[in-house]
């Protein structure tokens, strides 16, 4: 029934008389329970979920088309139609990208000094992040983990779970091989692949470089099993001028793509086989990629190509706690746990006690943990 704006009056006395009055009240004052107010909350954050995918997929784009370089080379804030012009952009698809990486807080909104000028776009720590080059860039990562090849993975993780250990992994599942043979056969995979673990290594070498540089005293000539494209030992030869020789060492199809450079020399191999000699081993995001068998097998290999009495292994990994005290990376080495699922075959994080066993059964005496700030500790094994 419609009542007109102005009779609110006549609406209650109405309703009164139909006996709703006290009803309709009583349903307006009543503040929502707490089991409503977390249903509430629920639905939102399902929403979240629903939707989350669009916030890789915008960063994606916004990487792609060079949002944060173009703002960045003009050296001060740009208005969309400077940035639209830029990268030869529909200012009007354009915006709306804007408006979301705004309200994400990626990018910064700048109001204009004269009010009917537009407003422009000015960088964030963030958006400094989704540079295409440079110290900050975390750009290539995002670029692996939203590629296609890795996004298909994903949908098989139910299939992997399910079959007690017998279905074919994800990644196997989708490709037909694992990610190593997959690479190895994809040189413009390969490269994402380097190019994000270079990134990796340039937020976890200047953290331990600068926390934890006299783990590597004493050492002259260090081995980086499973290297990559060599950024690691490029930090650790800069950082420490008493290393010699580094050998980074990683399968034939990536170090024959490695630069060499200035005390830094890449060999093809198979950790699985042998690893070259060195005062210490160095292995940073590798024994994550496999199961406790396989990396008891690597670090065996590792104790193999170091001194008896001097020598050591230095792991840089993620540790999962288990206690109540968690850091602000714990989300992200959870999901990197996920990722090991969806990518690896056998991979995992571990917890402190499941490195212990890993370390132990490959025949170290001791080992330490230090944390250091990055997603990764660092793990010393004596052998
Ligand atoms: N059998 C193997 N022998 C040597 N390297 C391998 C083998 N299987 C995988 N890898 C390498 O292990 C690396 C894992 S990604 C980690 C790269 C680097 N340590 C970093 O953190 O930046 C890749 O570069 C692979 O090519």
């Amino acid at each position: 029934m419609d009542y007109p704006k102005c009779s609110l009056q006549l609406y209650i006395s109405h309703a009164r008389s139909l006996g709703l009055a006290k009803k309709k009240m009583e349903h307006t004052q009543r503040k929502p329970t707490l089991e409503e107010k977390g249903e509430e909350r629920a639905k939102v954050e399902v929403w979240n979920y629903v939707l989350g995918f669009s916030k890789i997929a915008v960063v994606k784009c916004a990487i792609e088309l060079g949002i944060a370089d173009a703002i960045e080379s003009h050296g001060s804030p740009m208005t969309l139609l400077e940035l639209s012009k830029t990268l030869k952009c529909d200012p009007s698809s354009l915006y709306r990208i804007m408006r979301f990486l705004v309200h994400q807080k990626i990018f910064k909104e700048v109001q204009p000094k004269i009010p009917s000028d537009p407003k422009s776009y000015a960088q964030s720590p963030l958006s400094r992040c989704l540079l295409k080059f440079g110290e900050n860039s975390m750009a290539a990562m995002i670029l692996l983990e939203s590629s296609p090849v890795m996004l298909a993975p994903w949908h098989c993780l139910s299939a992997r779970i399910l079959g007690n250990g017998t279905s074919t992994p994800a990644f196997e599942a989708v490709h037909g091989e694992d990610i190593w043979s997959f690479a190895a056969a994809n040189p413009g995979h390969s490269e994402l692949i380097n190019e994000a673990m270079a990134c990796d290594a340039c937020l976890a070498l200047p953290a331990l470089i600068d926390s934890s540089l006299e783990v590597f005293n004493g050492i002259e000539t260090i081995v980086d099993v499973g290297g990559g494209n060599g950024t690691t030992l490029g930090f650790l030869v800069k950082a420490c001028a008493w290393i010699t020789r580094g050998i980074n060492f990683d399968l034939p199809h990536v170090v024959s793509v490695a630069e060499e450079s200035d005390r830094v020399e890449n060999v093809g191999g198979d950790m699985f086989d042998c690893i070259p000699k060195a005062d210490a081993a160095i292995i940073k995001s590798v024994l994550h990629d496999w199961g406790d068998e396989e990396c008891i097998r690597i670090l065996k290999k590792c104790k193999e190509a170091i001194p008896e009495d001097k020598g050591k292994v230095i792991i840089l990994e993620a540790v999962i706690e288990e206690d109540e005290i968690k850091d602000e990376l714990t989300d992200v080495r959870l999901m990197l746990d996920m990722v090991m699922m969806a990518h690896t075959s056998t991979g995992k994080e571990r917890t402190l006690k499941e490195w212990g066993y890993v370390i132990g059964e490959a025949g170290f005496s001791r080992h330490t943990v230090t944390p250091i700030n990055a997603v990764q500790s660092v793990i010393q094994a004596f052998p």
